[in-house]
C-alpha cells in the first residue's frame, strides 16, 4: 500500500532506518516518553539533558513519563537558557564528560537542534545510543546521521549515529515561539535547490541520486511546504506537516549517512555566514534556518540564471587556458576567508579544483549532460520571487538586508559558499564551466534578480 500521510511514511522509513526504532509524532504524547525510553534502552538509566528553556517547554512531562514507566534516573543535566545554547564542540564535551562515568546510563534530550546535535555527538562518541524529544519544528536534524558542530571555528556535519527513538508532542512543537516555526520552514525549503544541486552531482557521476533516499526527503517535500501562511499562523495541521517533513529529512540524512539529501547550496550561504559569526551574538541568535531561507533565494536565483546560458557556446579551450592553479585557489580561498575558517576551506576548495585534462573532462561531460540537467531540474526549482513570498508568508527574512546583510557581503557570499564544502552543487559547475563571477555579474546587473531587488522593501 503506498502510505499516505506523513505518520505513515515515517512508518515506512523507519523500516529500514539504521540508527532510529520509533518516532512518535502526535498530540499529548509527552507521557509515551518513558515506555518508549523502556522498550528501546531496556533496563537503562536516563539522564534527561535540557536546557531552561526547552525544560519549560516539555521537561516536566518528560521527568513524570519517564517516572511512571519505572525507568532509574540520574540527576538531569540542564544547560542555562539563556544566553541561547551553542553548537560548539565545547559544550559536547561538557555532556560527554559529565555522562562518561554514569554508567548504563541513556541520554533523553528534550531540544530543538542544538542540543540534539550536542547529545547526538556525546552520545556517539562514547559508543551510547540516545533519544531525544523534540520541542520545535525548526529543523531536519532530529532524524538525522550526524551532528552540526563548530569545532576550532569551522562547522560542519561530523559523523555519529542518528537518535535510537523521537517523540515530537505537536502541542509542544505549535507552543513554540513562531521565529523557531518560521526557521524549519527555511531549512525546509532549501531541500528545493538542494534537490537540483543532487540532480546535477547525479548526471555528472559525482554523487548518484538514490531513488529511496531521494523519496524519503522529495516525497513529502511540497505537501509540507504547501502552506506557508498558515504554518506561519501557527495552524496545527500545517505544523504537523512542516514537523514530519523535516523528520522525513532527517530520516533521508539517516538513510545516506550524509547531509547530501537535505544540504546543497543554499545551506552553503548559511554555513559561511554562521563561521564567520554573523547574528552570533544576536539574543536570539540568527537561526540556522533563517540563513538557510536567503541562501535558498540565493541559490534559486543562482540556477534560474545558469539554466538560462548557453552551456554548448562554452570555450573549453579559453576555460582551461584561464583554469587557476593549486596556489591560486589557495591564495583566494585564503584572501576571502578568516585564518580559523580558510584552514579547512584551502583544503575542500583545492580538491575540488580541477585542471588540464580532469578540467577538459569535466566541461565534456556538462555538455553532454546539461540537456538533461535542463530537463531534469526545471520542474524541480522554484523561482527565487516564489521562495522569497513563501518565506515572507511563514513570517521567515527573505532578503540578506533583513538579516544584516548588505549586498557587497552578500555578493562576496556567492564566492565563499563555494569554497566551504565538498559537496558539488551548481556553485561548482559554474566554476568548472569558468562561468561562476559571470553568472553573480548577471545577477547583480539591472536586469538580474538581486539588481531587481536590492532592497527588502522594494520586493
Ligand atoms: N544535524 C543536522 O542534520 C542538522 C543540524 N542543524 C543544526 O541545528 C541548529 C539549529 O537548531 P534550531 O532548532 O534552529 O535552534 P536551537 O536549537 O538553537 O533553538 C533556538 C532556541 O530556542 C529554544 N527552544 C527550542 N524549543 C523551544 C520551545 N518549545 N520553547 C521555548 N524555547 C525553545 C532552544 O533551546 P535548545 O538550545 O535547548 O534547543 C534555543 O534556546 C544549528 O546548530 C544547525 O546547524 C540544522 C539542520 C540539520
Ligand atoms: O544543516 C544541514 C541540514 O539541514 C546539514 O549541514 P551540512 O551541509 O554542513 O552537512
Amino acid at each position: 500500500m503506498t502510505p499516505t500521510s506523513g505518520t505513515d511514511l515515517i512508518a515506512q522509513a523507519l523500516g529500514t532506518a539504521t540508527d532510529t526504532k520509533e518516532i512518535i509524532v502526535g498530540t499529548d504524547v509527552l507521557d509515551a516518553t518513558g515506555e518508549l525510553f523502556a522498550r528501546v534502552f531496556p533496563g537503562a538509566r536516563v539522564i534527561v539533558v535540557a536546557d531552561e528553556n526547552t525544560f519549560a517547554a516539555a521537561g516536566q512531562p518528560v521527568v513524570d513519563s519517564l517516572a511512571a514507566a519505572g525507568v532509574e534516573a540520574v540527576e538531569p543535566c540542564i544547560f542555562p537558557g539563556s544566553p541561547t545554547l551553542y553548537a560548539g564542540y565545547d559544550n559536547v564535551e561538557l555532556l560527554r564528560e559529565r555522562i562518561r562515568p554514569l554508567e548504563s546510563t541513556i541520554v533523553c534530550s528534550i531540544a530543538a537542534g542544538t542540543l540534539n546535535d550536542i547529545a547526538k555527538l556525546a552520545s556517539g562518541e562514547l559508543g551510547r545510543p540516545y533519544m531525544n524529544v523534540c520541542t520545535a519544528a525548526s529543523v531536519d536534524g532530529y532524524a538525522s546521521f550526524g551532528a552540526s558542530i563548530s569545532k576550532d571555528g569551522f562547522k560542519i556535519t561530523r559523523d555519529c549515529p542518528a537518535p535510537a527513538a523521537l517523540v515530537a508532542d505537536l502541542g509542544v512543537i505549535a507552543a513554540a515561539p513562531q521565529r523557531l516555526t518560521a526557521t524549519g520552514y527555511g531549512d525546509l525549503i532549501e531541500k528545493i535547490p538542494a534537490g537540483a544541486d543532487w540532480i546535477l552531482a547525479d548526471e555528472l557521476g559525482i554523487e548518484p541520486i538514490d531513488p529511496y533516499v531521494w523519496g524519503l526527503v522529495q516525497g513529502p517535500l511540497r505537501q509540507a511546504l504547501a502552506d506557508p501562511e498558515r504554518i506561519g499562523a501557527g495552524d496545527p495541521g500545517a505544523i504537523r506537516g512542516l514537523t514530519e517533513g523535516n523528520i522525513m529529512s532527517g530520516l533521508a540524512m539517516q538513510a545516506a549517512q550524509s547531509s547530501r539529501p537535505a544540504s546543497g547550496a543554499g545551506h552553503q550561504f548559511s554555513h559561511t555566514w554562521e563561521m564567520e559569526g554573523h547574528g552570533l551574538d544576536w539574543e536570539p541568535p540568527l537561526s540556522h534556518g533563517m540563513k538557510v531561507g536567503i541562501g535558498t533565494v540565493a541559490s534559486c536565483a543562482m540556477w534560474q540564471e545558469a539554466l538560462a546560458l548557453d552551456i554548448e557556446a562554452v570555450d573549453a579551450e579559453a576555460v582551461l587556458a584561464a583554469a587557476r592553479s593549486d596556489e591560486q585557489i589557495e591564495a583566494r580561498v585564503r584572501a576571502a576567508l578568516s585564518e580559523r575558517i580558510a584552514q579547512e576551506a584551502v583544503g575542500h576548495s583545492v580538491a575540488k579544483n580541477l585542471q588540464g585534462d580532469a578540467l577538459a573532462e569535466r566541461i565534456a561531460a556538462i555538455k553532454e549532460a546539461w540537456p538533461r540537467i535542463v530537463e531534469r531540474v526545471s520542474p524541480q526549482l522554484m523561482s527565487p520571487e516564489e521562495v522569497a513570498q513563501r518565506l515572507a508568508a511563514v513570517g521567515a527574512p527573505y532578503h540578506p538586508e533583513t538579516i544584516g546583510i548588505d549586498m557587497e557581503r552578500f555578493r562576496a557570499t556567492h564566492l565563499k559558499a563555494q569554497m566551504i564544502r565538498p559537496r558539488y552543487t551548481i556553485l561548482d559547475a559554474l566554476t568548472d564551466l569558468g562561468l561562476l563571477e559571470t553568472v553573480i555579474d548577471r545577477l547583480f546587473a539591472p536586469q538580474g534578480y538581486w539588481g531587481r531587488h536590492p532592497h527588502q522593501d522594494q520586493d
